[in-house]
């Protein structure tokens, strides 16, 4: 039986809660959305041996950028009685009252209009479209239904969250290219153990909200040879760019570094029984993508070949 957390601030601390404009920043989940455009703006380096036009980076980031925080804003409004439910997420502005469901919709509306005026005026029709695609992916499909549906939710959802890097690269061409799905093939197998990871360290409140993520469906030993098993997984996906001739060298040894540390973090976290290695992996996981894309960036323009 689903049970809201038991609160420990006093009530005048609560209420009072951060300035307005801090709590709707708060909702379009920001430190996600840089990520996010990191791996865009990766996306659209790559997708060019020359620079990229100037209209292109600053419309296309700014227009993933609105879409994607739109879509963050509307998994606030959906998620709101399960974030009420756990530690991590129960002080949100929406889940706590503090901005209204109207108004949360209202912004998601303006956010997600202005990015996609943004990208359909000044990047393309297909940058726009699989954009506004991502947003129902992640705001639609997974918050609403597959979240709650089955264990199988993020493997599934992270298809949008794995989406930028095809964005920012359809934004350069106008067109899909194999080496852009390598890189959202990268995210897609990054995103079990990143998500997992944490959802080990929060089994338990995914359970007291009735969310049934693997480490409640299937337990804790079984996640963790998941999360050890994707790491592996994402080990030889990580060849990939460099066996077909998208990246070179730089990459090559900078990826094949950060994927042994993945591994190594996921084999502690599956044979150690410090608890604290899963909020280590989780941490990890951010680090690692975020100088995986930087590495192809170098790696793009310092193309070193033996
Ligand atoms: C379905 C896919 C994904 C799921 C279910 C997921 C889940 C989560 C959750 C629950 C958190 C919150 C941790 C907390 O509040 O302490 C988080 C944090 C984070 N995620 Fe993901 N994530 C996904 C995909 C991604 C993607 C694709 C990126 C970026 C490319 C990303 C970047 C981040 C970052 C940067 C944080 C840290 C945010 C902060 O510290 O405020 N995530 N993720
Ligand atoms: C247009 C576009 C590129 C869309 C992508 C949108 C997006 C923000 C993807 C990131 C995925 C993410 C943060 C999932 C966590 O949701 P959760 O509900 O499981 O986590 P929570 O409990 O912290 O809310």
């Amino acid at each position: 039986m689903a049970k809201p957390v038991t609160l420990t601030h006093s009530t005048a601390q609560q209420s009072a809660g951060p300035a307005l404009w801090r709590q709707y920043y708060e909702l379009t989940k920001p430190k996600v959305v840089m990520l996010l455009l990191l791996t865009a703006l990766v996306g659209m380096c790559m997708a060019t041996p020359n620079l990229v036009e100037a209209r292109i980076l600053i419309a296309g980031l700014f227009g993933i950028g609105l879409l994607a925080s739109s879509a963050a804003v509307i998994n606030h409004v959906v998620d709101r009685r399960i974030d009420s439910m756990m530690a991590r997420t129960y002080n949100r502005p929406v889940a706590k009252g503090r901005i209204g469901i109207t108004q949360a919709l209202g912004f998601a509306t303006v956010l997600g209009t202005l990015g996609y005026v943004c990208l359909s005026l000044w990047v393309n029709p297909l940058t726009a479209l699989l954009t506004l695609g991502s947003l129902v992916g992640y705001a639609g499909i997974y918050t609403l239904f597959l979240k709650r549906a089955t264990p199988q939710n993020i493997v599934i959802g992270g298809l949008a969250g794995a989406a930028p890097p095809l964005l920012g690269w359809t934004a350069v061409t106008g067109a899909v290219h194999p080496h852009a799905l390598l890189l959202v093939l990268l995210v897609f197998t990054w995103t079990p153990p990143h998500f997992w990871a944490l959802a080990i360290h929060r089994r338990r409140e995914y359970a007291n909200a009735n969310i049934p993520m693997l480490p409640v469906t299937h337990g804790v030993a079984f996640t963790k040879t998941w999360v050890l098993g994707y790491t592996a997984l994402l080990a030889l996906v990580g060849f990939l760019p460099y066996l077909v001739g998208m990246s070179h060298l730089i990459y090559l040894l900078g990826s094949s570094v950060l994927n042994l540390m993945f591994i190594w973090y996921a084999w502690q976290l599956k044979f150690s029984n410090d608890e604290r290695w899963a909020m280590k992996t989780f941490r990890f996981s951010i680090v690692h993508l975020m100088v995986l894309f930087v590495v192809l960036l170098i790696d793009h323009y310092l193309p070193v070949t033996l």
